[in-house]
């Protein structure tokens, strides 16, 4: 089975520097821990309020991942709000359209692509971000139908929202919501698509979502990664993550 890579998103560790003035817990200081400790990448999902990463931070942390080849950056983001200036100062391996509304608590659903003047407003986008270099993701809801209109959009992968597993793991439902995520996984790749996944995701909930979808190339997570470092530490934490990753991919 496919190798899930992890990439680990700072929101959280912005979000607590941010509660005082200066720059501790620094995110630069934290991503470097974690790309030490073996992740695969980076995240930020710079929010136009700025409630946690900061435009500033955006170049910080390109430059820090730059030091470690091979590894890769994510920027998130509504692209038509703030992100496609980050894109274009920065060009990160991976761009996340996420269509957030700028008051938002937090990401909560995925593009609609039944809506054909979201899909035109979307593309000409998408192809900017892809002749800057980068790799394209939509955030999706697990809808399979919605999974070919992605790739006819131009995207190179689809992110799966997957709070809905979160909810769902440990109760009885867990087994009927895997298959919805199962079935876009499938729908997704039948369809050219790479297939990335995040929010929500733990150590506790993670194993079980990949076993079941089985070829997600990268996950993304910082919440709950976050709070377990608060109990494990940051290193430890993220060696937590790639054992799972490791277990899974030998399955
Ligand atoms: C798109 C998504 O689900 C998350 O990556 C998002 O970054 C969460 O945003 P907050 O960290 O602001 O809740
Ligand atoms: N795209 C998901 C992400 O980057 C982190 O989401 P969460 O783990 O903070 O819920």
């Amino acid at each position: 089975m496919r190798r899930t890579l992890l990439s680990v998103n700072l929101n959280k560790i912005a979000l607590v520097r941010n509660a005082r003035e200066g720059n501790w817990p620094d995110p630069v200081y934290f991503g470097r821990i974690a790309l030490e400790a073996g992740a695969a990448g980076l995240t930020v999902h710079p929010r136009p309020d700025e409630r946690h990463v900061r435009a500033s931070d955006v170049p910080a942390l390109a430059e820090l991942v730059r030091q470690y080849p091979g590894r890769e950056y994510n920027i998130e983001g509504n692209p038509f709000h703030n992100l496609m200036d980050h894109l274009r100062a920065v060009r990160p391996h991976q761009a996340t359209f996420v269509p957030d509304a700028t008051d938002q608590i937090t990401s909560d659903h995925g593009f609609d692509l039944s809506d054909e003047a979201e899909c035109a407003r979307l593309k000409p986008l998408i192809d900017e971000a892809k002749a800057l270099g980068c790799r394209v993701s939509l955030f999706m809801d697990p809808v399979p139908e919605m999974m070919a209109k992605a790739k006819e959009l131009g995207a190179d992968r689809v992110e799966l929202y997957t709070e809905a597993w979160a909810v769902a793991a440990e109760t009885p439902a867990a087994e009927g919501v895997l298959a919805a995520y199962a079935s876009s996984v499938e729908a997704a790749i039948e369809a050219g698509l790479e297939v990335n996944a995040g929010h929500d995701l733990s150590l506790t909930n993670l194993a079980q979502f990949l076993r079941a979808t089985k070829d997600v190339a990268e996950v993304s997570i910082g919440h709950a990664l976050t709070a377990e470092a608060l109990e494990f530490g940051m290193a430890e934490t993220v060696r937590r993550y790639e054992a799972i990753l490791d277990e899974v991919a030998r399955c």
